[in-house]
């Protein structure tokens, strides 16, 4: 008691005396490196002694009695200390296991001269130690008289034990022992044993299963597109040039292999999580204020060295991507030269050309899968306009449908003259599927859309896009290309990763999509078909889906993420609270097949929430893909056209309907078949849209269907519609315990909204958007408007008391 008082009156702070209560003595930067190392040293000398020792520790036995006597010499490499120490340790302490001590003192070296954690070298000589004693006696459970290999204290313990407890007994014990030491330093359970034998098994099936199909697909398509390669090299040797023009054929270039190394190796970040621990060293002020700072990145530390990061794919761990064979081969895949063809081509082209005196330096030729790009250098002096307005007169002259000009081609100063083949090949989706660059790809949503002109894999980021509009006449493609892009998607994001939310009001487009539902669709909860049909449930599901992306914005904005991959890496590294309302969000991709029909049938109420969603859904995961027959302005309006910069054309009828879709003709020009125009905002790049015909994707959906699934489809959230107005009239004895508080934050924050419930109370969003309806039933909040917060009805806490003492009496 005494002593407390002085001590309140000599200082202010208390803080300050504490460590100086725990510790006489602290070591300067300077003491710490001189004692560090001279640990180090140590450490290394015992080590050099006990291995010296295996070799010369008979030899040395006469000279342990006289290691005073400075004339003896001893084998040892460290002399007589060497063969007294190595022998003291081996022989007479715990025989092989003493290197044990040999690391833990030079590891103290290291410790001491970095300065780091205390508590966890503290734990590696308390280990260390035991595991030394368990060796020693393991060993000695195997020999039978003093030696090197358990020393005296193996060999003692083990005739002490079995005296008692018999051979069979030790040996359980020392399995006991070995448990004991797995379950507290490793955290091993029963479960992760059982789950470690489990995931071994199902990998080893996998990998007999799928990957040497994987890799062999891969590598045919490899074939096929060298083979291609090989063949148009060698057409453009054979074409024999003219006085005055040269025919050459482009070596499209092979799909360069990305040989980036996979995501997500954590580094663990030793030295950070080590200076958190340190109780005892943190006297000091800055010291203090790192462990404030970094308190929650501990923990998420501790949790991933505990668990592992967080895996969202772990609920249907056993779930297998589908398999290639799953897709058809086409007989007239890969592109065949027919030589006379584009020798005749070549020459009608210069012949147009010349008649009008367009004179040309120079001519070459890429064969794409359905058409042949014919690029020129025009003379100096030729007007590009002029060359521009022969359209029409060198189809006319090739005899074909379909020409396109594109003068000049973006960054090649040349201009191109695209002439359909007159044999066009399939672009199969297994070949673009299996191709390297899809395979390969590391983007969040990856689409291989088909094939381009020079016969090049096309493969684009969904993710990146961010929204894509697809616009084309009655059979040209459109649905194949849907079909395309969900296939890729299939092929490549495990069914915890996205989410499709199908629209199709034809009925019978998506319907194929059903078998998939409880893997990779999304619904309302209260609706029994994933695939939406109905022109009302359009409706709320969109404004569900704008609901969601509130959601997520707000989850977001706790999290401090600005996108969903940032969101997604932060949960998985468990940086994020599941029992805040976190938890890992998966993509979700809108398809909406015949947007006009919609349009025309709910006009505003459509176009609304789909403006919503285009314009802030990008950074939260949602992805829209709008498809329509008629691309009229009334149908793609302006705000709909400002927030899809990615899309394509597939043939339209008019040049009217290709400016409407792409803001420049050329989608009149296609011809058909998935021949299709792309643009993300710049140049206009044609591709030939893979090809995947409905058994193909029946197969697929049926391969995933089978497959264990998830309980239910992805549930959205709630929309209740104004027209329903669903009453709640909540008993007041089924409220929350919370009720009361909710009220209180609520009514004092003015705001009635769930986010705002669930951060003050730290509730998730179930329970809060519970207690909302609770709220609204009893008064307190007005009802729900959409994404807007709720009007508060009560304006004081006064207010409410009156409220609820009403209510009760
Ligand atoms: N990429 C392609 N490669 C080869 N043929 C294709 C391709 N895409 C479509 N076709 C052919 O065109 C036909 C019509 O395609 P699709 O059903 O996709 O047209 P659509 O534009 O969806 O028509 P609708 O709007 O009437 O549904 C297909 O049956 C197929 O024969």
């Amino acid at each position: 008691m005494a002593k407390k008082k002085t001590k309140a009156k000599s200082s202010t702070t208390t803080k300050i005396k504490k460590p100086s209560r725990k510790f006489g003595f602290k070591l300067s930067s300077q003491q710490k490196l001189i004692v560090g190392s001279l640990l180090m040293i140590l450490g290394i000398l015992l080590f050099i002694a006990f291995l010296s020792f295996f070799f010369t520790g008979k030899a040395d036995q006469s000279t342990l009695t006289e290691i005073g006597t400075r004339e003896v010499v001893a084998e040892n490499w460290l002399n007589k200390l060497g063969a007294w120490v190595s022998d003291f340790f081996i022989m007479r302490g715990f025989g092989i296991s003493s290197f044990i001590f040999a690391g833990i003192i030079f590891l103290s070296g290291i410790y001491v001269t970095l300065d780091i954690n205390k508590a966890k070298l503290r734990s590696h000589w308390i280990w260390g130690t035991l595991i030394a004693i368990w060796l020693s006696i393991f060993f000695g459970f195997f020999t039978h008289k003093y030696d090197a290999l358990g020393g005296t204290i193996g060999f003692e313990m083990n005739s002490f034990i079995q005296d008692y407890i018999g051979i069979i007994g030790t040996a359980l014990l020392l399995f006991f022992g070995m448990i004991i030491y797995a379950a507290i330093r490793f955290k091993v359970t029963g479960e992760s044993i059982v789950n470690v034998f489990k995931s071994a098994k199902s990998s080893f099936k996998e990998d007999f299963k799928t990957s040497p199909q994987t890799a062999s697909e891969s590598y045919a398509a490899l074939d096929n597109d060298l083979t291609a390669e090989a063949e148009a090299i060698k057409a453009a040797f054979d074409l024999k040039p003219s006085k005055q023009d040269v025919v050459a054929v482009t070596k499209p270039k092979p799909s360069a292999p990305i040989a980036s190394p996979s995501l997500n190796i954590e580094v663990p970040q030793i030295v950070q999580e080590e200076e958190e621990d340190d109780e005892e060293e943190l006297a000091m002020e800055v010291e203090q204020v790192v462990e404030e700072a970094s308190e929650s990145d501990n923990l998420s530390n501790k949790l991933v060295a505990d668990y592992g990061k967080f895996d969202p794919t772990l609920e249907l761990s056993k779930y297998q991507f589908p398999t290639l064979d799953l897709l058809k081969k086409y007989d007239s895949e890969g592109i065949t030269i027919d030589q006379d063809e584009l020798e005749e081509n070549k020459n009608r082209i210069v012949e147009t050309l010349n008649n009008y005196n367009i004179g040309i330096s120079n001519i070459k030729a890429t064969i794409g899968p359905t058409v042949t790009l014919y690029e020129i250098v025009p003379n100096a002096g030729v007007r590009i306009s002029k060359i521009k307005n022969l359209e029409d007169d060198i189809a006319l002259s090739l005899a074909a449908l379909g020409i396109r000009i594109i003068a000049p081609i973006p960054g090649k100063g040349t201009i191109g003259i695209e002439v359909p083949n007159k044999n066009s090949t399939i672009v199969s989706m297994r070949s673009v599927i299996a191709s390297q660059k899809f395979q390969k790809s590391e983007m969040e949503l990856p689409i291989a859309f088909g094939k381009t002109i020079s016969n090049e894999t096309f493969v684009v980021d969904l993710a990146k896009m961010p929204h894509l509009l697809m616009a084309g006449a009655t059979g040209q493609g459109k649905s194949v290309g849907l079909n395309a892009v969900l296939t890729s998607l299939l092929y490549k994001k495990h069914p915890a990763e996205v989410k499709f939310v199908l629209v199709d009001p034809k009925k019978v487009e998506l319907t194929l999509f059903n078998k998939i539902e409880r893997h990779y669709l999304a619904k309302l909860p209260d609706s029994e078909e994933a695939i939406i049909t109905d022109n009302t449930k359009v409706i709320h599901t969109l404004n569900s889906l704008c609901i969601e992306m509130d959601n997520r914005y707000e989850m977001l904005k706790n999290a401090l993420c600005r996108n969903i991959k940032e969101y997604n890496d932060k949960f998985k590294a468990r940086k994020l609270n599941p029992n805040e309302g976190h938890q890992f969000l998966p993509y979700i991709v809108l398809v909406v097949d015949e947007f006009a029909d919609l349009i025309m049938t709910a006009g505003k109420e459509v176009e609304t929430p789909i403006a919503r969603l285009a314009q802030l859904a990008r950074a939260i995961g949602i992805h829209l893909i709008i498809a329509t027959q008629r691309p009229s302005v009334n149908v793609i309006t302006g705000i709909i056209k400002a927030n899809f910069p990615a899309r394509i054309a597939f043939r339209v009828t008019s040049k009217i309907d290709s400016r409407t879709i792409l803001d420049s003709s050329g989608a009149d020009q296609l011809i058909g078949r998935g021949d299709m125009l792309y643009t993300q905002g710049n140049e206009l790049t044609r591709i030939q849209c893979a090809f995947v015909d409905t058994p193909e994707v029946e197969l697929v959906t049926e391969f995933i269907g089978g497959q264990k699934g998830y309980p239910d489809a992805y549930l959205l959230p709630e929309y209740v519609g104004e027209e329903s107005g669903i009453s709640l009239d909540v008993d007041i004895s089924d409220r929350d315990k919370l009720f009361r508080e909710a009220a209180e934050v609520i009514v004092t924050a003015q705001q009635g909204s769930a986010s705002l419930l669930q951060r003050k109370l730290k509730l998730g969003y179930n329970r809060a958007g519970r207690l909302i309806d609770q709220l609204e039933a009893a008064g307190i909040v007005g009802q729900f408007e959409g994404s807007k917060a709720r009007q508060v009805l009560v304006p004081d806490l006064v207010a409410l008391d009156q409220l609820l003492a009403n209510e009760v009496s």
